[in-house]
């Protein structure tokens, strides 16, 4: 059979059109992207709005992915490999486990589903039911907040549950604003691309300003319930604005590298918000000393929200 590696187009849920890695198979283009530089390949499916896992792959006869029920598709795709890009061009890890394993995604899952999620071995979003969510593959900081959760359940390994579970929350939020503003999208906030598509300028969640939307950004508001595994979307907020402090204090770039280090090399499955503080005070200490200014930024941010 005629095989080969191809270079295709396709057409976002923002309606630009965008380079897309594919594979032709006799005559049928997909979606898999076997261009990255280790072995990870990029596989993206369509569940059918179905929940059955992964799904089909989707296909296209010309090689031009345009129609508007692949806009999803073209979005997860290629924000998927804008993400492989980033844990590699920046922290050398090949795929989320360091390992090259594929990065597999898929959209249209299930109906009017408000949602998406890492399920341990892929990506998977829903539709949005229109109102309080369109598509979300459509917005870079989804698909980053993601594949953040598989670079976590594969280092740190935090436990999804109350602060742990908080803090597992907060560092996809911390990875998914670092690769937007790494390709030219830098706001504090999450979701804005996807959330309410009736209500122009609001978002899911907010770092410069948690309360916004609901979420505490000090200890003293640290809301204790039994909802939401322990309100790890609320509790975010602390650890989130914690973030806020040190990147406007730092910059993103050392930031990223502090909060890297952290995840990979302290934090483990119980850490809590104050196990946080004390594995970026170490990690800061690690890449620029203890005397340093950017130690000083860990410290300070912890203590404005806080902690420590
Ligand atoms: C289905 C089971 C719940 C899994 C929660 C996933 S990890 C999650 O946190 N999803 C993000 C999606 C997201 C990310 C960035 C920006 C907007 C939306 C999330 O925040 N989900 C909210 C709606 C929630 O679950 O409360
Ligand atoms: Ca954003
Ligand atoms: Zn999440």
């Amino acid at each position: 059979t005629q095989e080969a590696a191809t270079t295709g187009t396709g057409k976002g849920s923002s309606g630009e059109t965008v380079t897309l890695q594919t594979y032709q198979s006799n005559g049928t283009y997909y979606l898999y992207d076997t261009s990255k530089p280790m072995d990870g390949i990029i596989r993206t499916y369509t569940a059918n709005q179905g929940s059955s896992l992964p799904g089909n792959y989707v296909t296209d006869a010309d090689n031009n992915f345009q129609s508007s029920n692949q806009a999803a598709a073209v979005d997860a795709h290629y924000f998927a490999g804008l993400t492989y890009d980033y844990y590699y061009d920046t922290h050398g890890r090949n795929s989320y486990d360091n390992n090259g394993s594929d990065l597999i995604s898929t959209v249209h899952y299930g109906s009017n589903f408000n949602n998406a999620f890492w399920n341990g071995s892929q990506m998977v979003y829903g539709d949005g039911d229109g109102s309080t969510f369109s598509p979300l593959s459509g917005s870079l900081d989804v698909v980053a907040h993601e594949l953040t959760h598989a670079v976590t359940d594969t280092t740190a390994n935090l436990v999804y549950q109350d602060q742990p579970g908080a803090l597992n929350e907060s560092m996809s939020d911390v990875f998914a604003v670092i690769v937007e503003a790494e390709n030219g999208d830098f706001d504090w906030q999450l979701g804005e691309d996807i959330y309410t598509p009736g209500t122009p300028g609001d978002a899911l969640r907010s770092l410069e300003n948690p309360e916004l939307y609901d979420q505490p950004s000090h200890m003293d508001d640290y809301y204790n319930t039994s909802a939401d595994n322990g309100g790890v979307h609320t509790n975010s907020g602390i650890p989130n604005k914690a973030f806020y402090y040190i990147a406007n204090d730092i910059g993103l770039d050392k930031s990223g590298d502090i909060y890297y280090r952290a995840l990979t090399s302290y934090l483990t499955s119980q850490s809590d918000f104050e196990d946080a503080r004390n594995a970026l005070l170490q990690s800061a200490e690690d890449l620029y000393g203890a005397n340093s200014t950017e130690y000083q930024a860990v410290s300070d941010g912890y203590a404005a929200v806080g902690i420590g």
